[in-house]
């Protein structure tokens, strides 16, 4: 089953060659990196909506320092999975999540664990952008302010400077702190929200189609901003596209139909997968 299907995927998904496309693989191969160890560790997972099992016993060990990616067809439970791990499930009332999740050893279901601080270490970007309806400086001083993680106005200001530094913002926005966070374009307000996430200095930043919004170049940002990010975080995105999990993931875990397939090295998912469903998503057989 061994072929190539990075530079395919480039040139069909951004409607170009792969020499003409401005999503082009970066020089280097990210999913020949290195990765941390063990951050996050699944066994037999499973979440069901009322009577409704939409996942089945996913278990994964997801590296620390490295971005995983989660694809899968339409429906496959990739977002519910990618939930339990900051368990945002607990806010859908039919949702059950069944099955232990541990982050560096520690069991992120045990009761006497405080989900709003689960979420703090565990951020999230959704789809969509969702700054809230203030000005960008609040935007990132939000959290920083409501868990107590600045002892002053300096202090904050700085932390707010750093995080938009981190998310690559700070240029762009310097003079203009004040103004409203809903003026910026969607891929601004996109690294905005990265920036929020890292101003209460999480471990896993979660990330759940998120660029799907976005025009080709602020995609590129996106996953520029990944590759440097994975240096300090564990990252964990749902993509829809087969040509941004190979361009910035090193590991990728394939859904179908609420079971995980086959979860590996980015590169042997793409070029040399060991099942069957797998190669047929990834040669577009099905999806
Ligand atoms: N809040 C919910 N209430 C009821 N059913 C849900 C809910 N969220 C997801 N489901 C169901 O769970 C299954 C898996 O959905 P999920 O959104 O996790 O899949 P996905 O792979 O992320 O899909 P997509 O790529 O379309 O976003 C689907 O059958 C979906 O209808």
């Amino acid at each position: 089953m061994r072929f190539n299907l990075f530079r395919q995927l480039d040139g069909a998904e951004s409607g170009g060659t792969a020499a003409t496309s401005p999503l082009l693989a970066p020089p280097h191969a990210a999913h020949q990196e290195p990765t941390g160890p063990i951050k996050i560790q699944t066994r037999d997972v499973s979440v069901f909506y009322g009577d409704k099992q939409a996942l089945f016993d996913v278990s994964v060990d997801i590296p620390d320092k490295a971005v995983t990616a989660f694809i899968g067809p339409s429906g496959c439970g990739k977002s519910s999975f990618l939930r339990c791990l900051n368990r945002m499930n607990d806010t859908i009332p039919i949702a059950r999540v069944k099955g232990s999740i541990r982050m560096d050893g520690e069991d992120i279901y045990d009761k006497a664990l405080d989900p709003v601080l689960l979420r703090a270490r565990v951020g999230m970007v959704f789809q969509k952008p969702n700054p809230f309806p203030k000005s960008i400086f609040e935007n990132v001083a939000y959290g920083p302010r409501i868990h107590g993680l600045t002892e002053n106005k300096t202090e904050l200001a700085d932390r707010v400077e750093q995080s938009l530094k981190r998310a690559g913002l700070w240029a762009e926005v310097a003079d203009r702190l004040d103004a409203a966070a809903t003026g910026l374009s969607g891929g601004q307000q996109q690294r905005l929200v990265i920036a929020r996430a890292i101003a209460v200095e999480p471990e896993v930043i979660l990330m759940d189609e998120p660029c799907s919004a976005l025009d080709p170049i602020a995609t590129a940002k996106i996953e520029e901003l990944m590759d440097e990010l994975r240096e300090e975080y564990c990252l964990v995105i749902v993509t829809h596209s087969m040509a941004q999990a190979a361009r910035v993931s090193q590991r990728t875990a394939f859904f179908h139909m609420g079971e995980l397939v086959e979860f590996d090295d980015t590169e042997t998912i793409f070029q040399n997968p060991r099942d069957k469903r797998t190669l047929d998503y990834i040669t577009g057989r099905f999806g």
